[in-house]
């Protein structure tokens, strides 16, 4: 999957924004995935997931910023997370339709924080780029 020019440049500066904020961000995901689709809790049986929870808070931090890396190497997403597309399939063996649950709860916490730069232009560039890092992150399965 790859995106335009443009797409590339939505991406790039929606995420301007995002990095300013992107631990509660990332909590607010986590808190929405886990509220949302519960089964997911099942990769955290050693996590304290209540909202807000220090872990939760940490992870959020660690999952945006690997998204953030991906942002800075948009064009070559694959290399910047080949470890942890390896950490995924092999050691954690997170199944993928869990990356689609994923990335979307992060659209929502995008687009509830920032109403206004959320154009159906940005909603489409931020959709695919999720996609694109989920692919990586889910491609060493088979
Ligand atoms: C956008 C997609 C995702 C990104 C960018 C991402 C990123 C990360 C990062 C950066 C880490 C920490 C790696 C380290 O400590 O070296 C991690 C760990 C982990 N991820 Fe993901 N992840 C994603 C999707 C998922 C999904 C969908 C699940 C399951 C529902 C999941 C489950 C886990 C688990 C269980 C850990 C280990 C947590 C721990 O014990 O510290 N990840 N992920």
């Amino acid at each position: 999957m790859t995106l335009t020019q443009a797409e590339k440049a939505a991406v790039v500066t929606i995420w301007a924004k995002v990095a300013t904020q992107a631990d509660a961000i990332g909590a607010e995901s986590l808190d929405r995935l886990f509220f949302s689709y519960p089964p997911t809790k099942t990769y955290f049986p050693h996590f304290d997931l209540s909202q807000g929870s220090a872990q939760l808070r940490g992870h959020g931090s660690k999952v945006m910023n690997a998204i953030g890396e991906a942002v800075k190497n948009i064009d070559n997403i694959r290399g910047a997370l080949a470890k942890l597309s390896e950490l995924h399939a092999y050691v954690l063996r997170v199944d993928p339709v869990n990356f689609k649950l994923l990335s979307h709860c992060i659209l929502c916490s995008v687009a509830a924080r920032y109403p206004n730069d959320f154009t159906p232009e940005v909603h489409a560039a931020w959709d695919k780029f999720l996609s694109s890092v989920s692919s990586v992150l889910t491609e060493k399965y088979r």
